[in-house]
C-alpha cells in the first residue's frame, strides 16, 4: 500500500538538541495509526513537522498530501462562547470572525456535521453542549474541507469511557468508508489498541513502528507491568 507519510533518517531538533533521531517510518494511506510516547517524547513536534510548522530537521520527510485536518490538544471554549456548532464548523472556511458561508461551503458544513452526528444540535451554542459533543464538533471542523489526512492530538483525553469509544468508532467508520488516513496521538493504549492498524512509538529519542498485533502485545505488557494505570507509562 502507498505511504502517505514516509521518513528516511529524519532527525527533528529544537536548536541543536535532537528531539527524535533517525526516524524511518512509513504510514500507509488509509490506515489508522496511534502515535504513542511519554510526555515530552516528541509526538507534537513530529506532527508539527508533518504540518509544515516545524522546519528544524535533517533527513527526508515525504508527506504525499497537503490536505490535512488537524484537531489540536487544547481549545478553550467557555460557556459564553457565542458561535453555534454549525458556525464553529464553518470557521474552517474563514479567517477571523467572518461568518458568511456560500452555498457549497454550507453543503460541506452539513456533511461534516452529519459525519460526526451533530445535525440535531447544529444550531446550539458550542459553549453549552456536552464535552463529548464539543469534541465531535472539533473533529467536524477539521473534516469540513474533506482532508486526506486527519490528525488528532489527545482528542479523547477529557471524555468518559463511553464517549471515548463513540468518538473513535465514528472516526474509524469514516476512515474505512472514505479512505481517510488518521493519526491519533494518545496515552490511552487499551482504548486505541482496539481501533488502530498500527503505531509509532516515541521513546527516548527513538521512534519505532509496529502493526496492530504488536500494539496489542505492548498493551498487554504495559497493563501487566503497570496495572494501576495504563495511561502514564506510554
Ligand atoms: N518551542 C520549543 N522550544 C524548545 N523545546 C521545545 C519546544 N517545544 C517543545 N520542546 C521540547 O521538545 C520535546 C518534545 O516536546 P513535544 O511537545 O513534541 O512532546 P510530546 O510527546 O508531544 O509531549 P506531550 O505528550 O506532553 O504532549 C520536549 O522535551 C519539549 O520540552
Amino acid at each position: 500500500m502507498n505511504a502517505i507519510i514516509e521518513t528516511h533518517q529524519l532527525t527533528i531538533r529544537y536548536g541543536d538538541r535532537a528531539i527524535a533521531s533517525e526516524i524511518n517510518v512509513d504510514v500507509p494511506a488509509g490506515s489508522f495509526y496511534a502515535i504513542l510516547g511519554e510526555n515530552g517524547a516528541g509526538k507534537t513536534t513530529f506532527i508539527k513537522t508533518i504540518l509544515g510548522q516545524h522546519h528544524n530537521y535533517v533527513g527526508n520527510l515525504n508527506v504525499t498530501t497537503k490536505s490535512i485536518g488537524f484537531v489540536p490538544q487544547f481549545r478553550d471554549i467557555s460557556r459564553d462562547y457565542p458561535l453555534s456548532v454549525a458556525e464553529f464548523v464553518g470557521l474552517a472556511f474563514n479567517s477571523g470572525w467572518h461568518l458568511f458561508n456560500n452555498r457549497s461551503e454550507k453543503v460541506a458544513i452539513h456533511k461534516a456535521l452529519q459525519k460526526m452526528d451533530l445535525v440535531n444540535i447544529a444550531d446550539q451554542r458550542l459553549g453549552l453542549i456536552s464535552g463529548g459533543q464539543r469534541q465531535r464538533a472539533f473533529v467536524a471542523q477539521a473534516l469540513v474541507k474533506q482532508p486526506e489526512l486527519l490528525i488528532l492530538d489527545e482528542s479523547t483525553a477529557s471524555l468518559d469511557h463511553e464517549h471515548k469509544r463513540q468518538l473513535l468508532t465514528a472516526i474509524v467508520r469514516l476512515q474505512k468508508e472514505t479512505g481517510l488516513t488518521v493519526l491519533f496521538i494518545t496515552h490511552e493504549l487499551t482504548l486505541v489498541s482496539d481501533f488502530a492498524d498500527g503505531f509509532l512509538l516515541f521513546d527516548a529519542g527513538n521512534v519505532t513502528q509496529g502493526n496492530a498485533q504488536a500494539l496489542k502485545k505492548i498493551t498487554v505488557d504495559m497493563t501487566l507491568t503497570h496495572p494501576e494505570n495504563e495511561v502514564h507509562y506510554v
